[in-house]
Order: C-alpha cells, then structure tokens, then sequence
C-alpha cells in the first residue's frame, strides 16, 4: 500500500535522505518512505535534500539540493564540465574510495543472483590506476554549432544539449589535440556540420584513436553523405597541422539513430590501420574493430585472465567475442589451439593480420556470432578445453551458455564489463555445475562508474 507521502511526492519536490550505497549508474541510492531513491551526485554516507526529477511506481530518481552532512571522500572534480557533460559520473569521490565502491557495486550484483551462496563468493580488491587521468585512447565526440562556432562534444545528462569539451580529463592529450584542431579546420574552411535536430548538414561526428605506445593518430569523421565540399584540402590541412595522424578515414552514416559508425568506411589519406602495441604484442586497428579503450590496464586485465585460464600448453580455447583477437593472442604462447569469432569482419580481419605477424599457426579467427559457431563447431566434434567470453554489456547470449553447460570445458573465464549481466550469467552458469573460484575487479574507466570483472568458473567434480 502506498503511504500518504509515496502518492504525494512529484517531479519538482524536495524530500530527505541518507545514501546508503553507490548504484549501477553511480548515483546515491537511499529510501524514502520505503521507495528506493537514485540521486545523481549523491555519495553514500551522505546525508542529502533531493529533489524528485522523475518519479516512478517504483522508485524514485532525483538530484541533490543540498547536503546535509558530506562524505569524507567527496573531492572537488577537476574538470570544468563535469556537471553538464556527463561522460564521468565519479570525479566527485576519491580515487581509492572508488576503487572500494565499485567493489561494492560487484558484490551487489552477486548478492542479487546468487543469494544463497553470497557470502561464500570473496571479490578481490579492485585493481586500479597509479595514474588515474588520461587513458581513454579514443575519444568519439558529436559536432555541432553554437552561435557559429563549432564545437564537438557529448550530449548532457538528461538533456540533448551538446556539452563542448575541449580538454577532456579522461582522454589521452593527443586525442584532444587532434580533435580541437580538426574543430578549427572544419571552421576554417567552413564545412558543412551536422545538425541533428533539421537533420541537415554532414560532419557528424569526430572520432580519434591514439596507438599509447606507437603514438600514431587514426581520425575517423562520421558523415552523413559520401561526398565533403572541400574533401582534399581537408585531409591536406589535417596532414599538415597534425603530423601524428597516420591514418585519415571516413565513414558514412546518414540515418536517425544512437550508434556512432554506419556500415561504409572510406580510406581518405595516410595507413588503413594504427598500430598499437600491448606486452610484447602489437596489434592493428581498423577503423571499426573493438579495442580495449584504456591500454595501461588492459595490460592487467589479461593478465588477469592468463592467471585464471592457467594453460599448460596442451588446451584448446575458445576466445567468444574476440574484437581483434587480443586476449586469445595473449594466451596462445601456452595453449594448443585458440579459436576465436567476433560478429565484426574487419575485428576478425584484424585478428587474423595478428595473429600471422606473431606467427601464432594455433590461432585461427572467424567472423559469426558465438551463439552460433560454437555450437556448430561442438556438433562437429571440436571440444575445447577452457572457454573465455569477453561479451558485450547485454552478457552472454542463452545459446552460447546452454552450449558451455554442454562441452562441458574444465574451466570458463568470464571478462564483463556489466556486474549485473556477469552475475546474473554466474547464477546460471554456477546452477550447472561450475563453481566461482574467483572474482577480480579492475578499475578500466577510472571516474566513472563502470566496473570490469576477469571471473574463473572451474566445473564441479
Ligand atoms: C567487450 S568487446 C571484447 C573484445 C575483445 N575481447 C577485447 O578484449 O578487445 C565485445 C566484442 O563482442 C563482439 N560481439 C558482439 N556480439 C557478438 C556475438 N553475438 N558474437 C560474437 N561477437 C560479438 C563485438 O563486436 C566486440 O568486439
């Protein structure tokens, strides 16, 4: 039954509340009146006035109007847009209080799926950065015009204002260089942007990519027509004033929708790929393929995965969602076999130019959905001996998981970027007979509120 308060309460009204813990999305979360209650920019421990922004028949979402008594960890964020842009949801709290939260917020999500054998589960400490600025080595930005000017930038929270960010705290330096100045060229020589609300006009997005160790520049421009006014002066300029460019491409996305790249992409200038290099692998990227955004701690995270795959050398392994074949490739010096599949054809094309180069024959790559090869390659007698999944954020698909409980593989090592999915994946993977031997945290997106996770399942008996 709904108390007097819960009916009463709308968008626009104030109401108590103390943060009990951090949520998904990095908001307080509390209770009023028994409703739960998620307030952005709201630390746990706080004690905090909201106001109500949305009111569900559920819960609550709101802002904070006041703090009441403050955490002992909150900081003042550093970058000047932090409040309007939205790309970070943590610059507010300490850098190791994070790390603990985040923790926390695993261990939340494993107390949902998995309540009866919770408090058997440890989760490690969070493996952080020594140096936790400037690790993004892309940066995707959308371009538009403010009184004439043009700017590049993520939409706000809550809002479809386009928030211009010029040096974005997160991001490697080269990758706002580049951007800022491919803002004053596109200025300069007057080219047509993109205006998302007439839906006219072509530059749409600015997409950099810097290689950490190789220091090469890939500039993507996202498009809404093939052809650019001006196209050869453009790329001229941006080859003069930004010798790191190495690669120039375009792609073309002219419809209505939330995804950054559309299906063509066009070689404008400079190398196809950049290189890039992680250990004592290096890697090139195309364009479109998957890479690990935050280099420095990729590095731990695989080796996170090494440490839980423990191969001797004899096994056959599957890499599920491979992008450009980098963890199978970290592991293939001590496996018999990898196979690896990612639904993106340039990822797997990528994958393959890798795996040649390090002269790795044990590492084959196919392009297809997990789902469905691995079943196929099951029914064709092919049985590996430790499966890796490194899924999106929706998790693993049914299919492939129904597939894992079947092979039956003596161990599966599970790579999330989404607790809620990983555990919920846990819970089924674990009612199937492969124990959680361990959960190891790493901190990918220092600031905001994302969490990845390396977890080993070993099967039972
Ligand atoms: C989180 S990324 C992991 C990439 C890679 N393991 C790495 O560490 O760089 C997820 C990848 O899954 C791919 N993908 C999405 N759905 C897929 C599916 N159903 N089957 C296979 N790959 C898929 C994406 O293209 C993307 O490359």
């Amino acid at each position: 039954m709904k108390t007097k308060e819960q009916a009463q309460l709308k968008v626009g009204d104030t109401f108590p509340l103390t943060i009990k813990r951090l949520g998904i999305n990095g908001e307080g979360v509390g209770y009023f009146k028994r409703k739960v209650a998620f307030v952005y920019g709201a630390l746990p421990g706080e004690e905090v006035v909201a106001t109500a922004v949305k009111v569900h028949e559920k819960f609550i979402e709101g802002k904070v109007k006041k703090i009441r008594k403050k955490s002992a960890h909150r900081v003042a964020p550093p970058c000047p847009v932090y409040e309007q842009c939205g790309g970070c949801q943590l610059q507010h709290l300490a850098y190791d209080q994070q790390l603990k939260e985040k923790r926390d917020i695993v261990k939340q999500a494993f107390e949902k799926y998995l309540k009866h054998i919770a408090d058997k589960l440890t989760i490690k400490e969070t493996i952080g950065m020594e140096e936790p600025w400037q690790y993004r080595n892309k940066s995707q930005l959308q371009v538009g015009k403010e009184k004439e000017k043009v700017i590049a930038g993520l939409y706000g929270l809550n809002s479809h204002q386009l928030v211009d960010i010029s040096e974005c705290a997160i991001q490697h330096p080269a990758t706002n260089k580049v951007t800022q100045t491919v803002k004053t060229i596109l200025s300069d020589l007057n080219i047509s942007i993109y205006n998302e609300r007439k839906r006219s006009g072509i530059i749409r997005t600015i997409v950099t990519r810097v290689g950490f160790e190789t220091g090469q520049v890939q500039l993507v421009l996202i498009t809404t027509q093939k052809d650019i006014p001006k196209k050869n002066i453009l790329i001229r300029e941006v080859q003069k004033r930004l010798p790191e460019v190495t690669s120039i491409l375009q792609n073309i996305n002219g419809e209505k929708t939330s995804l950054i790249f559309g299906d063509k992409t066009l070689h404008l200038g400079g190398e196809e790929v950049i290189q890039e290099t992680l250990g004592d692998l290096s890697f090139e990227l195309s364009a479109r393929a998957f890479f690990q955004l935050n280099p420095i701690q990729t590095v731990k995270l695989y080796d996170e995965v090494k440490k839980a795959a423990a191969l001797t050398g004899t096994e056959k392994v599957v890499d599920a969602y491979c992008g450009v074949g980098t963890i199978g490739l970290w592991l293939a010096k001590d496996a018999a076999e990898i196979r690896g599949m990612d639904v993106i054809p340039e990822s797997i094309d990528d994958a393959k130019k890798n795996a040649k180069k390090h002269n790795f024959q044990q590492a084959t790559y196919f392009v297809g959905k997990a789902e469905q090869l691995m079943p196929k390659w099951v029914n064709e007698g092919w049985k590996p001996d430790v499966v890796v999944v490194d899924p999106p954020r929706t998790g693993c698909d049914q299919k492939l998981l129904e597939t894992i409980v079947k092979v039956k593989p003596k161990k599966v090592v599970y790579v999330s970027c989404n607790p809620s999915t990983l555990a919920k994946d846990a819970g089924y993977l674990s009612s199937k007979g492969f124990g959680i031997k361990s959960i190891q945290p790493v901190d990918m997106f220092p600031h905001t509120a994302h969490v990845e996770c390396v977890v080993e399942f070993s099967l039972k008996g």
